[in-house]
C-alpha cells in the first residue's frame, strides 16, 4: 500500500534570526475542527512545487508580508515534524520584508508571543512539541 503523506511547510516568523525573542503565531478560523487553535503561517505544498516557493506563496497568501528565510529548525526524523498521522512539516526560521502581517485568509488573529509567553495560546497538537524546540532556541540565542 502507498504511504500517504501531506507535506506541510510553515515559518516560525521572529524579530531578530540571530537573537530572536518573539514569534509570529497564528489562529486558525477555518476548518471548524481547528479553528480557535494556533500555528504557524503556512500551508501545503502543491504538487511539483519547491518547498521553499510553496512558503513565499503561503505567506503572501496568508499574511500579506515577503520574508527572508533563515536556517531550517531540524525536525526529529529529519522527514519534518509528523503533526497529524498524514501530514509532515517543514519549518523555517524567517524574518520580515515587506509587509505588515495581516490575516488575509486562514486566520482570524496575529499575536506576537515573547518567549516566556509561547504556551499562552492553544496550538495545534501537532505544534506542541515544535514550539518547545523553538522555545529552547530562544533560551538559547
Ligand atoms: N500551516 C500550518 N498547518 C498546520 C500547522 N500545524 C498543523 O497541524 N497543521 C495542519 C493543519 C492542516 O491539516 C495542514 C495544513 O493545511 P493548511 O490548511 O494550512 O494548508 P493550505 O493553506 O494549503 O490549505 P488549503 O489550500 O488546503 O485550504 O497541516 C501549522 O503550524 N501550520
Amino acid at each position: 500500500m502507498q504511504e500517504t503523506r501531506i507535506d506541510v511547510v510553515a515559518a516560525a516568523i521572529v524579530d531578530d534570526l540571530d537573537h530572536p525573542t518573539r514569534l509570529l503565531a497564528a489562529r486558525r478560523s477555518a476548518p471548524p475542527a481547528l479553528a480557535g487553535r494556533w500555528e504557524l503561517p503556512g500551508g501545503k505544498v502543491e504538487p511539483g512545487e519547491d518547498r521553499l516557493a510553496a512558503l513565499h506563496r503561503e505567506l503572501a497568501e496568508e499574511l500579506g508580508v515577503t520574508v527572508t528565510l533563515g536556517a531550517e529548525l531540524p525536525a526529529s526524523d529529519g522527514e519534518g515534524w509528523p503533526i497529524t498521522p498524514v501530514h509532515r512539516m517543514r519549518v523555517w526560521f524567517a524574518t520580515l520584508r515587506e509587509g505588515d502581517p495581516t490575516p488575509l485568509e486562514d486566520h482570524d488573529e496575529l499575536r506576537w508571543l515573547g518567549a516566556g509567553e509561547l504556551d499562552d495560546v492553544p496550538w495545534l497538537d501537532g505544534d506542541v512539541e515544535i514550539v518547545a524546540a523553538l522555545s529552547r532556541s530562544f533560551q538559547r540565542s
